[in-house]
């Protein structure tokens, strides 16, 4: 099991680690009990993990003599809604859990975004733990502390920042994971290839059989190396005042397509989706070299991401959303735009006529 820190300023909150290895689930019990004490741990998850994982993580609790109990929801994007939040702070208060307990959130990133808000909520706030189960959750919602829920309105209106005391990833949990599932994690990796050293996404480019075919000896250090750039930009920008955006790579569009789609497209291809478009706008604009654009959109088909937007997923509607993305100020839409692969920047000037030509150019 290596360890990676991540180090926050303390004005605002704590630093922590991730615990990243593989099989290491009876340790993870031990190091709760002795680095995290609490008169209550409650694990939540979700329908699929809980029958995976859930019970048996439980059980392990349990023989270590910790007091544990399990809330589980139905699986799925549906569920990151405010009827799960109150759903679930219900059951808390049933159970009597107080600002002593600890929560347990063990799934993919929409368990995470959940457990996380309800721990930043819950009372005023009780510490919580992320143990991601999905690729997308290992190397991106796990980490950071960006937590939420959608309305139907759009995707993550309502959220917080709040940052879990520990994570612990291990990667023997990605054995059940779907191969659709596992695609949508490798969106985020792409992300960070584009966003990152020009060298990550050279890696990617070289290792696509290999990703492709989930060996674990890529995917290791594709997962760390994932997991490193993202904790490089929360310690600089931890609320998102500005460089932290660079995150949010693709996710302009990507979330508008989520919304437009009623949250039905899931998350990994919309950004796959997403920055295929964001790469189009970059070149258009004359930025990104046409070489280039032409690589990162060879990449997103050949690990088996869409670039195409599925048929159902009306324009007019995307536009829509995107006109009510939370980071507009006034009148401007934020882009995140890329010069180079590698080197991401921000742009206020797109307006919505490109990427609605882009839209359309991208429709099935
Ligand atoms: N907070 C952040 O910074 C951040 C970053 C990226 C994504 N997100 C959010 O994360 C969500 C997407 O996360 P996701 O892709 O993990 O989706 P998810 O949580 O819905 O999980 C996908 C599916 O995989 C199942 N599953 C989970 N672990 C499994 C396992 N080990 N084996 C078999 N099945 C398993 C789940 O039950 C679910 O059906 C979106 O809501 C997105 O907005 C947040
Ligand atoms: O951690 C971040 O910052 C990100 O933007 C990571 C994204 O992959 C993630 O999807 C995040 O939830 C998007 O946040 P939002 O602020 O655009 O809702
Ligand atoms: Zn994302």
């Amino acid at each position: 099991m290596n360890r990676i820190k991540i180090n926050l300023d303390k004005r605002l909150s704590e630093s922590h680690e991730i615990c990243i290895g593989y099989d290491f689930q009876d340790r993870m019990g031990l190091l709760i009990a002795k680095d995290h004490p609490a008169n209550r741990y409650v694990i939540v998850t979700d329908s699929n993990v809980s029958q995976l994982y859930g019970r048996t993580f439980l059980e392990k609790l349990k023989e270590l003599g910790l007091p544990v109990e399990l809330l589980e929801f139905p699986a799925g994007e549906g569920s990151k809604t405010m009827e799960t939040v109150l759903g679930l702070t219900a059951r808390l208060l049933e159970m009597g859990a107080d600002r002593h307990s600890m929560l347990i959130a063990l799934g993919g990133g929409v368990v995470g975004d959940l457990t996380g808000f309800v721990a930043s909520i819950y009372m005023r706030s009780v510490p919580f733990i992320q143990i991601p189960t999905t690729l997308m959750a290992q190397v991106d919602s796990s980490i950071g502390g960006k937590t939420a829920v959608n309305l139907p309105q759009g995707k993550n209106l309502l959220g917080t920042f709040y940052q879990p005391k520990r994570i612990f990833t291990d990667l023997k949990f990605l054995e059940t994971l779907s191969d659709e599932e596992y695609l949508n994690g490798l969106a985020e990796i792409v992300k960070y290839g584009l966003i990152d050293e020009p060298g990550f996404f050279e890696q990617l480019e070289r290792e696509v059989r290999a990703l492709r075919a989930r060996s674990l000896e890529i995917l290791e250090p594709v997962i760390e190396r994932s997991c490193r750039i993202k904790k490089g930009v929360v310690e600089i920008d931890e609320q998102e005042s500005g460089f932290r955006r660079i995150l949010n790579f693709g996710h302009t569009l990507g979330h508008a397509l989520e919304a437009a789609s009623k949250f039905t497209l899931p998350h990994g291809k919309a950004v796959a989706l997403g920055m295929t478009a964001a790469s189009r706008i970059s070149a258009c604009c004359g930025f990104l070299p046409p070489e280039e654009r032409e690589r990162i959109e060879a990449l997103i088909r050949d690990l088996g991401l869409p670039v195409r937007i599925p048929s159902d997923v009306a324009g007019p509607e995307v536009l829509g959303r995107l006109a009510m993305d939370k980071k507009k100020e006034g009148n401007e839409l934020p882009f995140i735009l890329l010069k180079k692969i590698g080197i991401p920047f921000m742009s206020k000037d797109v307006g919505l006529s490109l990427p609605e030509k882009i839209l359309e150019e991208m429709a099935a």
